[in-house]
C-alpha cells in the first residue's frame, strides 16, 4: 500500500519527540512480584523519550523536547540519549523538579506492575518558551504521546507545538498511548491497568485528533480515543473528526493501516501480518513499533515496508528484557526480518544477541594508550624486596593514577586514555580511575594460573554484577593450541563460561593470549590460539597480544576481519620488555589494521616503584618518573603511526 506522506525536503531533523523522559527501574527477578523484587536495572524511559531512542537507533535523526531535573537520573537520561545520536539540545534542566521515575517488573508474560513516580515531575513542567518555530520547523515530523494532553498546562505547551507543526509544514503524529492512571483513572499504584471507559478522556481525544496526520494506538486505545462500544464503531468516530492515517496495532496480529473511510471490519483493512515470538514483557513494544513504522514512513516507503518494520521492532522488544535497550539496530532488524520465521525465541538466538551488543551506538576508541598496573604478584614481590608494607601498594597505585591523569591532561589524550587496574590492592585506584571517561580494564585471573582460574573462585557471573559498567574484563590466559588436551579443554571452558558471564553482565572482553614458554613456539601459534577460541563461538571486544611480525600482523587482521568485524581491536602487551624492544613491536605492527594501540605495564612502573617502596624517591619524584616512561612509550607510538599516516598520503 502506497505511502502518501508528504514530508518537507532539507530539514535538518526527521522526527522530534515532545513528552515523557523519565528513569526505568526494571525489576531484575523475572517471575517476581515487584514487593518481592530486589535488584533493579537502570534504563532510560517514558513512551516518548523510548521513540526518540528507538528512532535514532534505527538511523533517522531524532531530536527530544521535554525536561528533567537537574539531578544525576536527568543527566544520565540526556546523556543516553546523545550517545545514541538523539538531538538533546531541547531537553531542558529544571531546577525546581526532579526527573521521573517508573518502577516496573515482570510478574508473568500477562502481568506487569508498573508504578510511576510523576508527581510534579520535571517533563510535566515543559515550558512554552522553550521552542520556537525555527526549532519545530526543523524537523519533518512532531510526535506526542497522548499523555502529554492530560495537564491543562501540557495541554496548552503541547498544542503550541502541534500549531507550529502546521504552520510549518511538519507532519503531525500522536501516540495515543493511554495510561489511564496519568488521567487519574486508577489508583496511585495500579500504573499497569491500560484501559478504563472515560467519557472525559475521550472528549478530550476527541479534540485534539484533528490536529494530526498520523495516529497509532492498540484497539483499546482507539476505543478510548473514539469512544464507540467496539474497535469499527470507535475508529468511525476517530474518522469522523480526523483525516489522519490510523495504524491499530493488533499484538502478534501484526496491525492494520486505515486511510479513507473504515471499513466494516478490522480485517478487510490494509492488513501486515506480524511475527509470533515468545513473550518476555510487552512493555516499551508499542514504543519499539512506533520507531520501526517511522524508520519506513519518514523515509516515504510503502506501508509495507512501515509495517513490517514496525512489527520486527514491537517483536523484538516483546521478546527482552527492558525498553529503550532492548530496541534494535539496523543491523540486527535486518537479520531478524531475514530469519524471522524460525526466531520465535529471538533472545535465545546467538547471532543476534551479539549483533545487539555490537552494532548498537559505542563508545569509540581508534586509539588506546593504556598504562597497566594490574599486576599482583609483581607489586607483592617489589614490596617485599624493598622491605614496605602491603599496604603500601594501594597508596602507590593511587599515584599511578595520578600520573596517568597528568599525562593525558599534558599530551590532551583525552579519548585515547587507559589503565589497566586489579581489584586486590588497586580498589581505590580503580575507584579514581573509574567516570573519567578511560578505558579501565580490571583483571579476573588468578595469576599465574594455568589451567585458567578466576580470583574468586569458579562463579565469575556473580562476581561481574558488582562492576560498574564501564569496566572491561582482562583476563590473561596461557594459551596454545598444541597444549596437552585435558589441558586445553579446561582452558577453553574457562574462557567460554567467563564470554557468556560478559554477554549477560554487558561487559566488554579483553583476552591476553600468552602462549607457555613451555610449549614450542611456531609462527602461527598466537593465530591458533585466537582462531580457536572464534571457532568456540567466542568473541571478545579486544585482544591483547604480544609482539609480532608484520606478516603475523597480515594475518592476525584477516582473521579478525573475517570473524568478527566488530571486534574492537588488537592492543599490543609488554612482558617487561626494555622501551627499544617496543618501538622495534611498535614498528612491525605499524601498518595492521586491527592494532590499536598498547598497554605496557613493568617497562613503565618497575623501576620508579622499586624506588618510591624502597623510600628513595617521594610521591612527586614517582609519579614525574612513571610519567616520563609512559610518555615516551606514547610518543613512539604515535610517531609510528603518524610516519604511517605521511607513508600512506606520499603513496
Ligand atoms: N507475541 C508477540 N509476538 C510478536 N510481536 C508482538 C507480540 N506481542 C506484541 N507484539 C508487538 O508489539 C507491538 C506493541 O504491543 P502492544 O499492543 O502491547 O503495544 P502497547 O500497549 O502500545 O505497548 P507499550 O505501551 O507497553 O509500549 C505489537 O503491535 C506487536 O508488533
Ligand atoms: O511510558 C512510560 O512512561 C513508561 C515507560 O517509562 C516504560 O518505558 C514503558 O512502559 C514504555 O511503554
Amino acid at each position: 500500500m502506497k505511502n502518501n506522506a508528504h514530508f518537507a525536503s532539507g530539514r535538518a531533523l526527521d522526527v522530534i519527540c515532545l513528552g515523557r523522559l523519565a528513569v526505568d527501574l526494571y525489576a531484575q527477578q523475572i517471575g517476581s512480584t515487584l514487593e518481592d523484587a530486589t535488584s533493579f536495572a537502570k534504563y532510560l524511559g517514558g513512551s516518548s523519550a523510548n521513540i526518540a531512542f528507538g528512532t535514532a537507533r534505527l538511523g533517522l535523526k531524532s531530536a527530544m523536547l521535554s525536561k528533567v531535573g537537574d539531578d544525576h537520573m536527568g543527566r544520565f537520561l540526556t546523556d543516553t540519549l546523545r550517545k545514541e545520536g538523539c538531538d538533546v539540545s531541547h531537553v531542558a534542566i529544571d531546577p525546581e523538579r526532579l526527573t521521573a521515575l517508573v518502577m516496573l517488573g515482570i510478574k508473568d508474560k500477562d502481568t506487569f506492575p508498573l508504578i510511576f513516580f510523576r508527581e510534579n515531575c520535571a517533563d510535566m513542567a515543559i515550558e512554552a518558551d522553550s521552542f520556537d518555530a525555527g526549532f519545530i520547523g526543523s524537523s519533518k515530523a512532531l510526535l506526542i504521546t497522548g499523555t502529554h494532553f492530560s495537564s491543562a498546562a501540557m495541554h496548552a505547551v503541547s498544542s503550541q507545538a502541534l500549531a507550529l507543526a502546521r504552520a510549518n509544514n511538519v507532519r503531525t503524529v500522536l501516540d495515543i498511548d493511554y495510561r489511564p492512571v496519568l488521567w487519574g483513572l486508577s489508583g496511585k499504584a495500579d500504573g499497569e491497568t491500560r484501559f478504563v471507559s472515560s467519557d472525559a478522556v475521550t472528549r478530550h481525544l476527541q479534540g485534539i485528533l484533528p490536529q494530526f496526520d498520523l495516529v497509532v494506538g492498540t484497539e483499546e486505545e482507539f476505543m478510548i480515543a473514539g469512544g464507540g462500544d467496539d474497535i469499527i464503531a470507535s475508529l468511525k468516530a476517530v474518522r469522523a473528526v480526523s483525516g489522519a492515517t490510523l495504524v491499530v496495532k493488533r499484538g502478534p496480529l501484526g496491525c492494520a493501516v486505515i486511510e479513507g473511510a473504515i471499513p466494516g471490519k478490522l480485517d478487510d483493512a490494509f492488513n501486515y501480518r506480524g511475527v509470533q515470538v515468545d513473550v518476555l514483557n510487552v512493555l516499551g513494544a508499542g514504543d519499539a513499533f512506533i520507531s520501526g513504522f517511522l524508520k519506513g514512513w519518514l523515509r516515504g516507503e510503502d506501508y509495507d515496508a512501515c509495517c513490517r518494520y514496525a512489527n520486527a521492532c514491537g517483536a523484538l522488544v516483546v521478546s527482552r528484557h527492558g525498553c529503550a535497550p532492548a530496541m534494535p539496530s539496523p543491523a540486527e532488524l535486518d537479520y531478524f526480518l531475514a530469519h524471522a520465521a524460525r526466531l520465535t525465541q529471538p533472545d535465545q538466538d546467538a547471532t543476534l544477541a551479539r549483533l545487539h551488543r555490537t552494532t548498537v551506538a559505542r563508545k569509540q576508541w581508534d586509539e588506546l594508550c593504556v598504562f597497566a598496573f594490574d599486576h599482583r604478584t609483581q607489586f607483592f614481590e617489589l614490596a617485599q624486596q624493598a622491605g614496605a608494607p602491603e599496604a603500601s601498594i594501594s597508596a602507590l597505585k593511587q599515584l599511578l593514577v595520578q600520573a596517568v591523569a597528568q599525562t593525558e591532561t599534558s599530551l590532551g589524550l583525552a579519548g585515547r586514555t587507559g589503565v589497566l587496574i586489579d581489584g586486590r590492592y588497586g580498589v581505590d585506584a580503580l575507584n579514581a580511575a573509574t567516570g573519567r571517561g578511560w578505558w579501565i580494564g580490571r583483571p579476573v585471573e588468578l595469576p599465574g594460573s594455568n589451567p585458567l582460574q578466576f580470583d574468586w573462585g569458579r562463579s565469575i557471573g556473580s562476581h561481574l554484577v558488582s562492576w560498574p559498567k564501564e569496566h572491561v574484563i582482562k583476563c590473561l590466559v596461557q594459551l596454545h593450541p598444541d597444549d596437552v588436551v585435558a589441558n586445553r579443554l579446561e582452558q577453553e571452558a574457562q574462557i567460554k563460561a567467563l564470554y557468556d558471564a560478559a554477554q549477560i553482565s554487558g561487559h566488554e572482553l579483553l583476552l591476553e593470549i600468552i602462549p607457555p614458554e613451555s610449549l614450542p613456539q611456531g609462527d602461527d601459534t598466537v593465530l591458533r590460539a585466537v582462531k580457536r577460541l572464534y571457532n568456540l563461538g567466542i568473541y571478545p571486544e579486544w585482544w591483547k597480544l604480544e609482539g609480532l611480525s608484520s606478516s603475523q600482523w597480515r594475518a592476525i587482521d584477516a582473521l579478525v576481519q573475517e570473524r568478527d568485524p566488530y571486534c574492537r581491536g588488537v592492543v599490543l602487551l609488554g612482558l617487561n620488555a626494555p622501551i627499544a624492544e617496543l618501538a622495534a613491536s611498535f614498528e612491525e605492527a605499524r601498518h595492521s589494521t586491527t592494532c590499536r594501540g598498547f598497554m605496557v605495564g613493568r617497562t613503565i612502573f618497575q623501576e620508579p616503584s622499586r624506588r618510591w617502596l624502597a623510600g628513595e624517591i617521594d610521591d612527586a619524584a614517582l609519579i614525574a618518573a612513571v610519567r616520563a616512561n609512559f610518555e615516551q612509550l606514547i610518543g613512539l607510538w604515535q610517531r609510528t603511526r603518524q610516519n604511517n599516516v605521511q607513508l600512506e598520503r606520499a603513496a
